[in-house]
This record gives structure tokens, sequence and C-alpha cells, in this order.
């Protein structure tokens, strides 16, 4: 199986989350998150569905605001910064989206390109088609360049969807949900993935899951996001050696070995 390799450096956090609460009406959904993500770091969060997690993410890439607390991302207080700001750090962060995000009436060309000429003002012809070379090469879908999304299986999408924000080459990757809807096998070639994106591309990622393989196989460390907080971190099996009546039964019935 593959091992991830990359070192972490754990005096350079990429993310530093303090105090970060978020309620939708009267559902008081993250309740006080400290976080940090270190350079080179895989950082998988994991929780029961309704717990918070996409909303974390979309916090931290500014697409949903927090109540309270303070939330560094690359050096930028996301709280206190301008629009102009905000895009162009988003630029900096790539966002793996549950459902791929492709656009289906372009090929997976076109797909590729279109953050590049929408990001990368000037770019010449020949700069763009070596990127979506290199990155296609990447991800292991060469061969797909001129094929439509819907003639993609689920796998491929996810790969290329993959691909689609690796071409901007991010400094920190959000994957959300990056194994869900796919076959056993398939997942675990996409947490492979995973882990040559950290090896090749030197990103700092966070994995939202609450797939326990996929934890396992990519997570530097496990944050375990229960009643609004972390309530557990650390690697899998200190995560998962407790006798703590709502841990338990998240690994009990994922049926992992
Ligand atoms: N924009 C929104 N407006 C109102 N409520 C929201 C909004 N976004 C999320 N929520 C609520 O916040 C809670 C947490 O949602 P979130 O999508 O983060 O869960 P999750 O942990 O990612 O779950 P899953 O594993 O099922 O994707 C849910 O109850 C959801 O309905």
């Amino acid at each position: 199986m593959y091992k991830p390799k990359a070192p972490i450096d754990h005096t350079n956090a990429v993310i530093t989350i303090k105090g970060l609460e978020k309620s939708f009406d009267d559902y008081h959904v993250l309740r006080g998150i400290d976080l940090d993500l270190y350079q080179g770091e895989n950082l998988v969060v994991l929780g029961r569905s309704g717990t918070g997690k996409s909303v974390l993410i979309k916090i931290i890439s500014g697409l949903l605001q927090a109540d309270t607390g303070s939330i560094n991302v690359l050096g930028k207080d996301i709280n206190s910064i301008t629009d102009r700001e905000l895009q162009e750090l988003r630029i900096r962060i790539g966002f793996s989206f549950q459902n791929s995000a492709l656009y289906d009436s372009m090929t997976v060309r076109k797909n590729l390109e279109f953050p590049l000429v929408r990001n990368r003002k000037g770019i010449t012809r020949k700069e763009i088609d070596s990127a979506v070379e290199e990155v296609l090469e990447a991800v292991g879908l060469s061969q797909t360049i001129n094929q439509m999304p819907s003639e993609l299986s689920g796998g491929q999408r996810k790969r290329i969807g993959i691909a689609r924000t690796l071409i901007l080459n991010p400094e920190i990757m959000l994957y959300d949900e990056p194994t869900a809807g796919l076959d056993p096998i398939t997942c675990i070639e996409i947490n492979e993935l995973i882990n040559e994106v950290q090896e090749k591309y030197k990103t700092s990622s966070i994995i939202i899951t609450h797939d326990l393989t996929c934890a396992k196989q990519t997570g530097d460390r496990i944050a375990m996001l229960l009643d609004g907080q972390f309530q557990r971190q650390g690697t899998f099996d200190e995560v998962f050696d407790t006798n703590d009546e709502r841990v338990k039964p998240f690994f009990d019935y994922n049926f992992i070995k």
C-alpha cells in the first residue's frame, strides 16, 4: 500500500482556528472549534452526518461566515479580509467537491482549462496545454482528455475534479467526502491519489469523511467532530483506542480491520 512520505512541518501552521462557532437559526452546529493544520499534513475530519464538517471547510474557504472565532488561512485573517484578498486566497485553496462539480457540456480538456483561463491572465496556449497534460498525467487519466464527463465513471470524475483543483497549484486542498458513492476498490485508488497529491504537490489537506478506510489510509492525524467540537485528535489508533460510547459505534459499524 502507498504510504505518504512528505515531511510535515509542525512549526508551520497553514490554518489556525480558535474558538470558531456557527449557528443556523437556533441550531448551534460548531461550538468552539480549535484547529491547526500543519504544512504538508493530511488531516482527516471525521464525524457523523450533520455534525458540521462541510460547514467547517466552507468557512475555511470563505464560502460561509463564522459567527465568532478567529480563522487564519495562509497568513490571512478570514474575518477581516477584503473581497479581493479573499479571491486571491481562494486560488491558493483547492476545493474538491463531493459531486466533482464538472461542467457537463465541456470536454475534460475544457473543464481543466477553465480555472487557468479565468485565474491566470496572460497565460499562453502552450502553457495551458502543458498544464492540462501534466495534471491529467498526475491523476492517471491522460487518455480521457477529449471525453465528456458523462462518459466517465464516478471514480474518473472524482479524479478529474481533483485535477481541476490541482491545475492552479493550490497550497491547501480541501476534500469533501472524496470517496462517497464509490466502490471499495475505487475508494482505495482515490485514497492513494490523495497521498500522491500530498507528496507531489506538497499540499496541506483537510479530508472530510465518514469512511474509516479513507481516514486510516490518508490521515496523518484524525480529528473527530462530536457535539460541535473536536473531542478526540491523534493518529487513527489513538482516536479509536477508547471506550467513549460516542466514538466506539462509529468504528464498530464501519467494519474496518
Ligand atoms: N446554509 C445553511 N443553512 C442552514 N443550515 C445549514 C446550512 N448549511 C448547513 N446547514 C446545517 O448544518 C448542519 C451541518 O451540515 P454539514 O453539511 O456541515 O454536515 P456534515 O457533517 O458535512 O454532514 P454529511 O456528512 O451528511 O455531509 C446540518 O444540520 C445542515 O442542515
